[in-house]
């Protein structure tokens, strides 16, 4: 076993970005906060820029990756790619689950399951996404959602190495609003004590990291939460400006 991985920042571009955004991702990458080595970055973008963005960066600390992959190898799945055609284009990363995914496509747990194991078997680093919705937390039932949603979508292959888990409340997400630091608290404590009655010492290295309207104003409180070991940012992040400043709250 290693020691603790280091916290990480990770950009999610969503559907934004064309070839001209690589002036983005080569300004982040050749950031000093990057070579500062206090946390790890990472940026992942469409399917279309992953093989240009991950040449542009071979030579810096940004890691590049993808929002998404298919859960077979290959086959008749028009318009979907593999977990092997990411990590083909050096792609090391994969965003699994994203709340954006479970909703319009109906990506449950168990396929969020399937995803990871692909992404695993591949050498990807599997970053998967669980968070309540507005009416689940209002009712009072976040840390089932959260219990149900670790066990449904964490294959047993999981480990501190290749497994990020990101907390995204699904009401946070794009709206400009923030959980409070006492719920951020609260869920990241839950989360790490799920993974850690699993899967034992690993549970303690993977890393949790906090997304919803996470920006330069809020990064700094947010990221010092215990248990909070990083940040995935949308909005945030596509501009090197605005990642940047997240960073410097490391
Ligand atoms: O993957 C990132 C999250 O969906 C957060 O997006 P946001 O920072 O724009 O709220």
């Amino acid at each position: 076993m290693g020691p603790v991985p280091k916290p990480l920042i990770a950009g999610n571009w969503k559907m934004n970005g064309m070839r001209g955004s690589l002036a983005q991702i080569k300004e982040i990458a050749a950031s000093n906060m990057l070579a500062s080595g206090k946390f790890d970055a990472l940026i992942c973008v469409p399917a279309t820029l992953l093989h240009s963005a991950a040449l542009v960066t071979s030579d810096t600390p940004l890691k590049i990756g993808a929002q998404d992959c298919h859960d077979r190898e290959n086959g008749a799945y028009t318009g979907d790619i593999s977990a092997g055609m990411i990590a083909d284009s050096l792609g090391s990363h994969v965003i699994i689950g994203h709340s954006e995914r479970r909703t319009r496509y109906r990506e449950d747990d168990a396929l969020v399951r399937s995803k990871t194991i692909a992404a695993h078997k591949s050498g990807l680093i599997a970053v998967v996404c669980i968070g309540e919705t507005e009416e689940e937390r209002s009712s009072g039932r976040t840390l089932d959602v959260l219990r149900y949603q670790l066990a449904g979508s964490l294959p047993d292959g999981a480990t501190g190495e290749n497994t990020v888990i990101a907390y995204e409340p699904v009401w946070a997400i794009g709206t400009g609003r923030t959980a409070s630091i006492a719920d951020i608290a609260e869920a990241h404590r839950f989360i790490r004590s799920e993974l850690c009655k699993r899967f034992n010492s690993e549970g303690d290295r993977m890393r949790i990291l906090y997304g919803g309207s996470v920006k330069a104003s809020n990064a700094d409180e947010i990221l010092h939460v215990e248990n909070v070991d990083g940040a995935l940012v949308g909005g945030a992040s596509l501009t090197a400006r605005d990642f940047l400043s997240i960073c410097s709250a490391y």
